[in-house]
C-alpha cells in the first residue's frame, strides 16, 4: 500500500475513534492529544500531519461528517483539500488531491467549489449542504449575529495565527535571531510592540522566548488592555489571572511605579504565571495565604538560560511587581480586571470542537457565573477607581448582558467608552473585538468605573 494510502487509513481509524466524543467531549483536545501520543511510530511530522487533519475535521465538521457516512474516502479528499498546504501534509494533499484546483481562500469560494464538485453526487443533501454559515452552530446566531457575516466567517475558519508580545524595547534582539532560523515576522500595524510570526514554528526554544524577551499572546488579547489605556503606576488585582497572559501585560503597562495583584483559583496556573513573570524578569512575590499578605517571599527573576548573547544582552522593558495571591486582601484597588472565564466562542478557530461542544445553556450558565465575580471583585474597586471586565466570547448574553445587568445592580459603577478603539465596534457596554477586523480571536472589553 502507498504512503499516502496508509496515511488515509490511519486518519479513518482515528476519526472514527474521535468521532463518539466530537459533538459531546469539551475536553477533545486531550483526546486528540492521547491518540497522537499512543503511535509509537508516529514521529514529529506524523503528528503535524494527523493533527491538521483531525482539527480540519472538527472545523468543517458540518461539511465532512455526512461524507463519512456516504463515501468514507470521498470525506478524505474534502479534509484534504481544506488542509492547510504545509510541509507536513504536502504529500498527503499531492497524493489524494493533485488533481483538484487548489483550494481557494475565501469560504465562499471554497463552499462553491464542493457544492459543485461532491454536493452534486450528493443527492439526499444536495449542494445546499455547503453553506458558510453552516461551520458555525446556527443558535449562535442569536447572541452575535455578525459573526455570520463572510468577513468574519473567514478568519473564524482559518487557522489562528501566532502572535507574540514583545518584552523589550529593542524589537531587534528578537528579529535578528528569527531571520537567522529563516523565520519571517511582522509586527502589528495597530499596536507596536505585537509580532506575527509568519511560520509554522516552535517559538518557545527560541533564546528571546527563553530569555524572556518574548510572550505568546493573541493581538485581539493584547488589544484588550490597549484598549483601556491603563495608566502608568498604581495598585490593581488581576481577579482571573490564570497563567498570567494579561499580568505580564499590565505590570508592562503599569511600569516599575506600579503593582498587579494577581488571583487564581487554579494554583497550577499561578505556578505558571510565575515562571512568565521570572523569564520576563519581572519583580515577583508569592503569598500563599491572607496571613502571609504583608510579609511576600521573593522569587528572584529567573537567571537567562541560554548561551547565545544577543537576545540575553537585550534590555526587558521595566514593569511593575507583580505578587501573587492565593487570597485577595481587604485593599481597594487604583483598578480591577476580571477576565472572566467563558464559553471561549471567541477562540472557535483555536478549539474548533467547542462550536460542537457548547450549548445556549452552557453561556447561560458562563453568563451566570461572570455576574457573579464581577458582583465579587467590583467590591474591591476604590471610589473613582476603574474596573474592566473582558471575555474571549462573542456572545452578548457574556458580554453586553453581563455589563448591563451588573449596572443594573450597582448605580455606583458606569461604563466608559474604551478610550481607544482600534476602530472595534463600540456600544453603550463595551466593546467587541471581532475575528475579521484585525484576525484576531474574538474579545470583549468593557470599561467601568466607580464614583
Ligand atoms: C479567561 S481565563 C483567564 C486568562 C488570563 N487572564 C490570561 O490572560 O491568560 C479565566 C480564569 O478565571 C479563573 N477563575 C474561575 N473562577 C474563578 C474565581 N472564582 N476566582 C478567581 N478566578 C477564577 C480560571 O481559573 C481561569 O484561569
Amino acid at each position: 500500500m502507498s504512503l499516502a494510502g496508509s496515511q488515509q487509513n490511519t486518519l479513518l481509524a482515528m476519526l472514527a475513534r474521535l468521532r463518539p466524543h466530537w459533538r459531546h467531549d469539551r475536553t477533545l483536545p486531550g483526546r486528540v492529544q492521547a491518540l497522537l501520543a499512543s503511535d509509537r511510530r508516529f514521529g514529529s511530522r506524523d503528528r503535524r500531519l494527523y493533527r491538521e487533519l483531525i482539527y480540519t475535521t472538527l472545523r468543517y465538521l458540518p461539511w465532512i461528517e455526512p461524507e463519512l457516512e456516504r463515501d468514507a474516502e470521498q470525506a478524505v479528499r474534502l479534509i484534504a483539500w481544506l488542509a492547510a498546504d504545509a510541509p507536513a501534509t504536502a504529500h498527503f494533499r499531492h497524493e489524494l488531491i493533485g488533481e483538484w484546483p487548489p483550494c481557494p481562500a475565501p469560504l465562499a469560494e471554497k463552499a462553491a467549489m464542493l457544492a459543485q464538485r461532491v454536493g452534486a453526487a450528493d443527492t439526499a443533501a444536495g449542494a445546499g449542504r455547503f453553506a458558510p454559515e453552516a461551520l458555525l452552530p446556527r443558535w449562535f446566531h442569536e447572541h452575535c449575529a455578525d459573526a455570520f457575516a463572510p468577513v468574519q466567517l473567514d478568519p473564524l475558519l482559518a487557522r489562528a495565527p501566532l502572535w507574540l508580545r514583545l518584552q523589550t524595547d529593542e524589537p531587534r534582539s528578537v528579529t535578528a535571531e528569527f531571520e537567522q532560523l529563516g523565520w519571517t515576522a511582522c509586527s502589528s500595524a495597530v499596536l507596536p510592540g505585537a509580532l506575527q510570526l509568519l511560520d509554522e514554528v516552535d517559538v518557545t526554544r527560541t533564546d528571546a522566548f527563553q530569555n524572556g524577551l518574548i510572550e505568546v499572546q493573541d493581538l485581539g488579547s493584547q488589544l484588550l488592555l490597549a484598549a483601556a489605556q491603563v495608566a502608568a503606576g498604581g495598585h490593581w488585582l488581576d481577579a482571573c489571572a490564570g497563567a498570567g497572559g494579561k499580568t505580564l501585560q499590565l505590570a508592562a503597562l503599569l511600569g516599575p511605579g506600579g503593582t498587579v495583584d494577581a488571583h487564581d483559583v487554579r494554583r497550577a496556573a499561578l505556578d505558571e504565571l510565575a515562571l512568565r513573570a521570572r523569564r520576563a524578569g519581572i519583580p515577583l512575590t508569592r503569598s500563599s495565604s491572607r496571613s502571609d499578605v504583608g510579609r511576600d517571599i521573593p522569587i528572584p527573576a529567573g537567571a537567562p538560560v541560554s548561551d547565545r548573547s544577543s537576545p540575553r544582552a537585550a534590555p526587558k522593558r521595566p514593569a511593575a511587581t507583580v505578587r501573587i495571591l492565593s487570597t485577595i486582601p481587604e485593599t481597594l484597588y487604583d483598578g480591577v480586571l476580571v477576565d472572566a472565564p467563558c464559553s471561549g466562542s471567541g477562540t472557535w478557530r483555536r478549539a474548533p470542537h467547542l462550536k460542537w461542544t457548547t450549548t445556549p445553556a452552557h453561556i447561560d450558565q458562563a453568563a451566570g457565573r461572570q455576574r457573579e465575580l464581577l458582583e465579587q471583585f467590583a467590591q474591591r474597586v476604590r471610589p473613582g477607581g476603574r474596573l474592566i471586565y473582558a471575555t474571549c466570547s462573542l456572545s452578548r448574553r457574556e458580554n453586553q448582558d453581563v455589563v448591563a445587568g451588573f449596572l443594573a445592580s450597582r448605580p455606583e459603577f458606569a461604563a466608559e467608552p474604551p478610550p481607544a478603539t482600534f476602530g472595534a465596534p463600540v456600544d453603550a457596554f463595551g466593546l467587541t473585538l471581532l475575528p475579521g477586523l484585525h484576525n484576531t480571536d474574538g474579545f470583549f472589553v468593557a470599561c467601568m468605573r466607580r464614583n
